[in-house]
């Protein structure tokens, strides 16, 4: 596979992405000067990802998010994600990405319980095993599920990152796992989505790669 810079794989796109780190950089470097090197360059890319400077004031990772998280990401272990858009953003990892939210057993559960597809997909992938790193962009009750399943000892979880957008249930949803002990990413308040959530893990891995 070939290197790439934010996603650039040609000597224009990466000017453009270069172009654009620096603009980002001259954006935010006084609100990320007291985070770690690698907490910096996930919190550039997500902003660098929408655009938006409120990103850096927003972003909250655990003391351990970046340890836990590269651990796994290094090791190779399963990455999970919401929804499918999450998922096809995840385009450069050489483990697994996985997805159950339109997995027949999901919509079994979905359709038996009355829960949301989302938080279904969650107990699906606990069932089959999962290990590894969630990413939650857009379901609030994804997240919630995975919150409950990691206190109840049902599922294995490195680390998360919980960026679910929207004014149903988001900003709550993230409040509570920043009072959990999971490794944790989140975007306080109601803004995050799947920009958010794909810039933050491709990070990631792509620190991963470089160490
Ligand atoms: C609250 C939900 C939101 N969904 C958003 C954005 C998009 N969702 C798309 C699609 C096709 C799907 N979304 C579901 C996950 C669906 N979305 C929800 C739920 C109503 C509730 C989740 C929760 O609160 O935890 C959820 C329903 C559910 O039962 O889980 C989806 C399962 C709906 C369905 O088809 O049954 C489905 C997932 C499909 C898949 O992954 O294969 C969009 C693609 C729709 C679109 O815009 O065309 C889009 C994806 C946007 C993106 O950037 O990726 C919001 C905006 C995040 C919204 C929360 C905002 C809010 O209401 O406040």
């Amino acid at each position: 596979m070939k290197p790439t810079f934010m996603g650039a794989s040609t000597k224009q796109g990466y000017d453009i992405a270069a172009r654009s780190r620096e603009i980002v950089r001259s954006l935010i470097d006084e609100k990320t000067k007291d985070l770690t090197a690698e907490e910096k360059s996930i919190v550039e890319r997500i902003v660098h990802s929408t655009a938006d400077p409120e990103y850096a004031d927003i972003t909250c990772m655990s003391n351990d998010f970046v340890l836990r998280g590269l651990e796994a990401v290094s090791q190779g272990k399963d990455i999970l994600t919401d929804i499918s858009m999450v998922k096809a953003g995840i385009n450069r990892y050489t483990g697994d990405v996985k997805c159950y939210i339109n997995h027949e057993k999901t919509i079994e559960l979905a359709g038996n319980t009355e829960v949301t597809r989302a938080a279904a997909a969650i107990e699906v992938a606990a069932s089959e095993g999962f290990d590894g790193v969630v990413v939650i962009g857009n379901a609030p009750t994804a997240l919630w599920k995975v919150m409950k399943m990691v206190e109840t000892g049902s599922m294995n979880v490195s680390a998360v990152i919980g960026v679910p957008v929207g004014f149903v249930g988001a900003a709550e949803s993230k409040k509570a796992l920043e009072g959990t002990s999971i490794p944790h990413l989140v975007t306080q308040g109601p803004k995050g989505g799947t920009p958010v959530a794909v810039a933050a893990i491709n990070s990631l891995i792509n620190i991963s790669k470089n160490q």
